[in-house]
């Protein structure tokens, strides 16, 4: 079901109609001096809207830097009125949401782990309950859109309006080259179900290594994404925590520079009619595959009959396998992707041993 949540966009609360939205800092704030000299760096980049940096880290194992606690906080204010940015941390708990509120920090994110669990969402909106709060949501670690956007509405029924939602990759179940793979059908998912819901990436957390950034960064502006939100630190040698991801500010720039910004709409009739044009010829033939379909399906449920006639079997796996192997040296020919085709046709032929079955068992 489509949902028309009450959600400003991210121009309401940064008071700049210059997309995208950019968030960044270093994954941890690791000493006041650390907080201040990479916030002077990335201050002077008229792109950078919100310096982040985390106060409390949840880690993986214990025994690893968990952050430097509440008293980042008064670091983080410190780069507000010296640089005028807006500043922001990852929340966990009510408690770090009510020290964050207290503290006068401008923007909230829940993180991927928090997400994933509707209890420490619960608890975190209803600390901020009648608060003109701006909080982001990093998607759960595992891609489940409906936990994505439970958890934004419960931030929603607390009153919370400035939202924003963070594609920031799923926990891999096999070896990947990212840390945690993007799964943009996810992203297309959440952004059809909550259009107008800000979507900014975390390129940092998909990536896990600073090489990949660009790829991921410019596939998320592909895609439509409101804007990034990048980890980034004086010296990544030194980081305590995500040294291979973090970029220094100097690198940020260079990124942003070369990162081709999309737009969803332009102002052009002529790409327009262009547009229109094309898009018709794609409606018919959707329509054309469609009915083909539908003829294949009648063939399907004769076979059926005459299978159920003579007792035999709905699955056919000899047949499939050779049909799959026509298909996917077709694909080959046509220049079709090949996973693409195996994936179409597996759907295809599931649905037609379904269609069988029902009705041989009728
Ligand atoms: C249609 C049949 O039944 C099943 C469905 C198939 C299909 O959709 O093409 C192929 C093999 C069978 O597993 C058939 O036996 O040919």
């Amino acid at each position: 079901m489509v949902t028309e949540l009450d959600i400003r966009p991210i121009s309401h609360w940064t008071q700049d109609e210059k997309y995208p939205l950019l968030v960044a800092g270093p994954c941890s704030l690791e000493t006041e001096e650390q907080t201040l000299e990479t916030a002077r760096l990335l201050a002077k980049d008229p792109r950078v809207h919100v310096y982040r940096g985390g106060v409390w880290k949840p880690r993986t194992r214990p025994g690893s830097f968990e952050g430097v606690g509440e008293i980042g906080l008064e670091w983080l204010k410190k780069v507000k009125a010296e640089t005028g940015l807006k500043v922001g941390t990852e929340v966990a708990n009510a408690q770090h949401t009510e020290a964050c509120l207290k503290a006068g920090i401008d923007v909230l994110w829940v993180g991927a782990r928090s997400t994933a669990s509707p209890f420490v969402v619960q608890e975190i909106a209803d600390v901020l309950k009648g608060t003109d709060a701006t909080v982001m949501v990093k998607n759960p670690v595992n891609p489940d859109v409906q936990l994505w956007i439970g958890a934004i509405e419960r931030l929603h029924q607390a009153g919370i309006k400035n939202l924003v939602a963070i594609h920031r990759g799923f926990t891999p179940f096999q070896e990947t080259k990212y840390r945690n793979y993007p799964r943009w059908k996810t992203l297309i998912e959440l952004k059809r179900l909550l259009p107008n819901l800000p979507v900014i990436c975390d390129p940092s957390h998909i990536a896990g290594k600073r090489e990949l950034l660009f790829e991921v960064s410019q596939k998320a502006f592909d895609m439509g994404i409101d804007g990034l939100m990048v980890e980034s630190h004086r010296d990544p040698s030194c980081a305590l925590s995500d040294a291979a991801q973090q970029l220094t500010p100097t690198d940020l720039g260079s990124m942003l520079d070369k990162l081709v910004l999309r737009k969803l709409h332009i102002d052009n009739p002529s790409f327009e009619n262009k547009l229109d044009e094309l898009r018709n010829r794609i409606d018919a033939m959707d329509h054309e595959v469609m009915e083909l379909l539908s003829s294949r399906n009648k063939i399907v449920s004769q076979i059926g009959n005459y299978k159920k006639e003579n007792n035999v079997t709905a699955l056919q796996i000899d047949r499939w396998t050779e049909m799959m192997n026509n298909r996917t040296n077709l694909a080959q020919k046509l220049g079709l992707d090949e996973t693409f085709i195996k994936i179409l046709f597996q759907l295809i032929h599931e649905d037609s041993v379904r269609q069988q079955t029902e009705f041989i068992d009728k």
